[in-house]
C-alpha cells in the first residue's frame, strides 16, 4: 500500500479555532421536481425553468415521495463564478458534517474543470475556516501518466489546490505511478482495501463497496464520467473496486478508475457540469426524454445524496 501514498509539501500550519461557516446570500429559489432516467418516473415540473431577475440560481428538487436513490437536485447557476461560491459551501459543510461525525472527511477528485470549480474553497473563508486535518483525498479517475506530466489529474488537483491548504500529505491518495494501467488499478483497489480495514473509508452496508463521503464529479460532452464512457464493456463492471482502460476516447487513453459499483455506493455526489457544449447529456439526463442507451452520466444514482451543480449554459436544454 505505501507506494499508493504520495507525500507532497503542503504547508502545514497549526489552525486557529475556526470561525462559523458563512451563511449563503439569500437568494430565491425555484423548486421542481425531475425524474431519475432509472427510476422512468413522469416528468412533472411544478414550477418550470424561471429564474427570478437579480437572482443567481434556481434549484430543482424531487417532491417527497420520489425522494431518494435515483433522484437528486438541480441546482442552476448564472455563471461558473456564482457555481464555484456555492460549491465552495457545499463541499465545506459536508466536510464539516463528516469531521463532526466520525472525525474524518473521505472526498473523491475528478480532473478536468473541477478542480477549477473548487477554486473558493482555497480562498477566505474557507481556507482558515475547513478543519483540512481531516481530510483523506482520493481520485475518481487518474490517467497513467507520471505524476508530473500535464495530463495527470494529481498534478491538476495539486497546482489549483492540494498545494494550497494544510491537508496532511499521508492522506492524499495518489496512483502509483510507477506501475502500467492494469497494476495501477489493482494497487489502488488494495490501497481502498487496506483503508476500508483501517476503518478510513465507509462501507456501504447496502452494496459492500466503499463508501465515500463525497464524489465530486465532472461530465464530459459526451455524457462520460470518471473513465466511463459511452458504450465502453467498463460501464458494466460490477465486481472490481477500481479498473483500467486503455482505449480511452478522451486522451490519455491509458487510465484507471472507479467503477460504477462504487461511484454510486458514496454519500453525496456533485455532478459539477459548465458550458453550452455539455447541454445535450445534461437534457438527455434530467429531460423529460427517455432512451433505452443510457449514458453514463444517467448511471449515476448514489446511495446517498445527488446534487447538480450545472451553469446555465449546461441548463440550456432544460
Ligand atoms: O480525467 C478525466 O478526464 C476526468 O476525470 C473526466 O471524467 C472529467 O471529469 C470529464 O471529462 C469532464 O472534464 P471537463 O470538465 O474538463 O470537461
Amino acid at each position: 500500500m505505501a507506494s499508493s501514498l504520495l507525500y507532497f509539501s503542503a504547508p502545514f500550519r497549526t489552525l486557529p479555532s475556526p470561525p462559523p461557516l458563512p451563511e449563503p446570500p439569500r437568494i430565491p429559489l425555484y423548486v421542481s421536481r425531475f425524474p431519475h432516467p432509472l427510476t422512468h418516473k413522469s416528468l412533472a415540473f411544478s414550477t418550470g425553468f424561471r429564474a427570478a431577475p437579480g437572482s443567481r440560481r434556481f434549484c430543482l428538487r424531487p417532491k417527497a415521495s420520489m425522494a431518494g436513490k435515483g433522484n437528486g437536485k438541480v441546482e442552476v447557476f448564472d455563471s461558473e463564478e456564482d457555481l464555484s461560491v456555492s460549491l465552495a459551501k457545499y463541499t465545506a459543510d459536508l466536510a464539516d458534517k463528516f469531521s463532526k461525525e466520525k472525525g474524518s472527511f473521505t472526498v473523491v477528485l475528478s480532473g478536468g474543470s473541477l478542480i477549477k470549480s473548487l477554486r473558493k474553497l482555497v480562498e477566505p473563508p474557507y481556507v482558515d475556516a475547513v478543519d483540512w486535518s481531516t481530510w483523506h483525498v482520493f481520485w475518481v479517475d487518474e490517467r497513467v501518466v507520471p505524476k508530473d506530466h500535464d495530463d495527470s489529474n494529481y498534478k491538476l488537483a495539486f497546482d489549483g489546490f492540494l498545494s494550497k491548504v494544510p491537508i496532511l500529505p499521508g492522506k492524499v491518495y495518489a496512483i502509483n505511478d510507477a506501475l502500467p494501467a492494469e497494476g495501477a488499478a489493482d494497487d489502488y483497489e488494495t490501497c481502498l482495501k487496506h483503508l476500508v480495514k483501517s476503518n478510513v473509508i465507509s462501507v456501504s452496508a447496502a452494496t459492500g463497496f466503499p463508501k465515500f463521503d463525497l464524489m465530486l464529479l465532472g461530465m464530459g460532452p459526451d455524457g462520460h464520467v470518471a473513465s466511463l464512457f459511452p458504450g465502453h464493456p467498463l460501464v458494466k463492471e460490477n465486481e472490481k473496486w477500481v479498473t483500467f482502460i486503455k482505449d480511452s476516447p478522451k486522451p490519455p487513453p491509458e487510465r484507471i478508475t472507479f467503477t460504477f459499483p462504487v461511484i454510486n455506493s458514496s454519500a453525496n455526489i456533485a455532478l459539477v457540469v459548465c458550458g453550452a457544449g455539455k447541454a445535450g447529456p445534461v437534457h438527455a439526463a434530467l429531460g423529460s426524454g427517455q432512451s433505452s442507451d443510457l449514458l453514463p452520466v444517467q448511471m449515476v444514482s448514489p446511495e446517498g445524496e445527488l446534487v447538480w451543480f450545472l451553469d446555465k449554459d449546461a441548463a440550456s436544454k432544460l
